[in-house]
């Protein structure tokens, strides 16, 4: 079978590698030069440099080609979701969410956007603890597959399975997508705290203080506590905090050492996802009256209202309350 991939980003690629051991694989890139790479070199130069890639990925830079895919996994940045698939063909074949985030001005999940532009495409959401160097190097990894449709979820899960590559199988979409857009916001949290010396106990409280806010978020959204504490959630949340592999949570070093978040993101190429979820999950959480206290500083030292060390004390002289 062909499966589709739209998005040429590192985690595109590392997918494409995978589905790419059994399968053949048209991959959809923006950038012609990852594309023409890719093609001629069997390597992403841009986003996945040194990986040699499988001679069974095609690239192209034009969406139209995807239209023979039996299945597509949709990898474009969450705030492009929506445009991407816009301009993708028609598809009444199963898409497979793999970005993590809400949409900026909609505060939609990726599902409810894909849902809203590809109407006739039955969908599915993958996510869990996974850099995509270390997927790609095939190094053990194990994913959350969330399909409301039991036996597609399986199907696809089958699908996309490799002996180092474990989906598990949940119907809890909502809280598949919740968890891996939470994550990304807290590790910026944790990456400011290690930017600023904070040390290992104040990386750990925040972990704890900040999977409470996850799973708060979460819950009051119709997510299930077991996905919250999965690999999607607390899988997730646990990885991208403790490491400078993460995109987010080595903005946040940055943050943390005193630099401005307008200038670290200018720089990048790559995404760091929780940047732009962080007011979005704000505006979310205060419309339905959760509250997430490390989310909202993340959201001031992100719009650069106030210096990290004001907002760390504010956090830390909030009244003392319950834990639970
Ligand atoms: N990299 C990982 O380890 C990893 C793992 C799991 C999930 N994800 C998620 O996958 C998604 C994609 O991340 P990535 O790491 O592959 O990206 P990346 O940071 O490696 O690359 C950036 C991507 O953004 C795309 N892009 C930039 N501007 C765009 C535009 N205007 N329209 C459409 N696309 C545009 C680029 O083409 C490229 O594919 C994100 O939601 C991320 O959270 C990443
Ligand atoms: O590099 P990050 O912070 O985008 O994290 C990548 C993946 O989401 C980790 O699961």
């Amino acid at each position: 079978m062909t499966i589709g991939v739209i998005g040429g980003g590192a985690w595109g690629t590392a997918l494409a590698q995978v589905a790419a051991e059994s399968n053949d694989v048209l991959l959809w890139a923006r950038e012609p030069e990852v594309a023409g790479a890719i093609n001629s070199a069997h390597e992403n130069i841009v986003f996945l440099p040194g990986v040699p890639l499988s001679p069974a990925i095609r690239a192209t830079g034009t969406l139209d080609d995807l239209s023979e895919c039996e299945m597509l996994l949709v990898v474009a940045p969450a705030q492009h979701l929506r445009a991407v698939l816009s301009e993708a063909p028609r598809a009444d074949v199963p898409l497979l969410l793999c970005a993590k985030g809400i949409e900026a001005g909609t505060r939609l999940l990726m599902s409810e956007v894909a849902a809203q532009v590809q109407p006739r495409a039955p969908i599915a959401v993958l996510s869990g603890p996974t850099f995509a160097h270390e997927v790609a190097a095939r190094l053990p990894t194990a994913v959350t597959l969330a399909c409301e449709d039991e036996a597609l979820g399986r199907s696809l899960a089958e699908k996309i399975a490799r002996p180092f590559f474990r989906p598990y199988l949940s119907t809890d979409v909502i809280g598949a997508e919740i968890g891996g857009a939470v994550k990304n916001v807290l590790a910026i949290a944790c990456g400011i705290v290690e930017g600023r010396g904070l040390g290992q106990n104040a990386r750990a409280a925040l972990i704890s203080r900040g999977f409470a806010e996850m799973t708060r978020f979460g819950l009051a959204k119709g997510a299930r506590a077991e996905t919250l504490a999965g690999l999607s959630g607390l899988g997730d949340l646990v990885l991208t905090c403790s490491s400078t592999s993460s995109r987010n949570f080595s903005l946040g070093v940055g943050i943390g050492q005193g630099r401005a978040a307008s200038e670290l993101l200018a720089d990048r190429k790559s995404v760091a996802e929780g940047a732009f979820t962080a007011p979005v999950l704000q505006e979310a959480a205060r419309e339905i009256g959760v509250e997430m206290p490390v989310v909202d500083a993340v959201c001031t030292l992100l719009a650069g209202r106030a210096g990290v060390n004001e907002v760390i004390g504010a956090l830390l002289s909030r009244p003392i309350r319950a834990e639970g």
